[in-house]
């Protein structure tokens, strides 16, 4: 069954997302490059999942075959229980890239209300799942309240950023994917970034699908790390971070923090020495 066949019925905010089997095989007249091997997924609504992996491993591939901008090879894909595509059709999914997508003519405000002018129209069969948020106050959640006249140009890069999650989460998708959002940062406005990017998700808990390449990074904002295979991409193992979510930033760096940290390499480390 490929995605487009999967039951398009109410949307089912509790199944969050499934992948079945997944694979993908890049095709042109020069190559074929198999990025994707048998992924089995499963991401409750809610969670905040991390993909985690050396670079090449599918991680982007697996966003964007979730988002429904990249179609699967073969395997079962379903995001609240319908096809990316019709997720995506219903305004569900907010995409949230490694350099903000800010409209450099339109205000910090417009930019972020922009995703509600577009979105207001009904959905083709006439409902609307999705429970816009105020930009205003989303803008305020990540520290702009006092940028809301100001034009991207006039943000530094951190503030762009914050921006673009403040507008991501002004859509009322439930499901959100980051793909490398702070790695462009330096590492005291990545931490900042971090520190809002929980802050702003414990509020409003949509389910969230992050990609990164630091594995401090993934323990501190994860409930559960996602290891890949080099390519062709597969699961290596899942990773459980017990920490509690309260004061989970004041963890870093204490043996706990340390000991899932190491896991994550182990499991890292076990998928590299597999593909030798
Ligand atoms: N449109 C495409 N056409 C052909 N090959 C592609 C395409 N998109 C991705 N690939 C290949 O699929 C593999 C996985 O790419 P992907 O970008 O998903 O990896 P990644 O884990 O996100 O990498 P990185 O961490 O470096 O960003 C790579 O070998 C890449 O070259």
């Amino acid at each position: 069954m490929t995605a487009s066949s999967v039951a398009l019925g109410p949307l089912d905010t509790d199944t969050g997302v499934r992948l079945r089997g997944v694979e993908k095989v890049f095709r042109s007249r020069r190559s074929t490059v198999q990025a994707l091997s048998s992924v089995d997924l499963e991401i409750r609504s809610g969670e905040f999942v991390t993909l985690f992996g050396p670079s090449g491993c599918g991680k982007s591939t697996v966003l964007r075959i979730i988002a429904g901008l990249e179609r699967e090879t073969s395997g079962e894909v379903s995001v609240f229980g319908t096809s990316p595509a019709e997720a995506s059709k219903r305004k569900n999914i907010a995409w949230i890239p490694q350099s903000s997508a800010l409209l450099p003519w339109l205000s910090v405000k417009a930019n972020a209300s922009l995703s509600n002018v577009v979105n207001r129209r009904p959905d083709r069969n006439g409902t609307t799942s999705r429970t816009p948020l105020d930009p205003v106050q989303l803008l305020g959640e990540v520290g702009l309240s006092d940028f809301l006249g100001a034009k991207p140009n006039q943000l530094s890069g951190g503030m762009r950023q914050r921006a673009s999650i403040a507008r991501g989460f002004v859509q009322g998708a439930e499901l959100m994917l980051m793909d490398e959002p702070f790695s462009a940062l330096d590492e005291l406005t990545k931490d900042a970034l971090q520190l809002r990017l929980l802050e702003v998700w414990s509020q409003h808990r949509k389910t969230i699908v992050f990609v990164t390449h630091s594995v401090n990074e993934a323990v501190l904002l994860s409930d559960r790390i996602v290891v890949m295979t080099p390519r062709p991409g597969r699961i290596q193992g899942v990773v459980d971070i017990t920490l509690p979510r309260e004061n989970r930033p004041e963890l870093a760096g204490t043996p706990e923090f340390t000991a899932l940290v190491d896991e994550v390499k182990q499991v890292l480390r076990t998928g590299w020495e597999g593909e030798r």
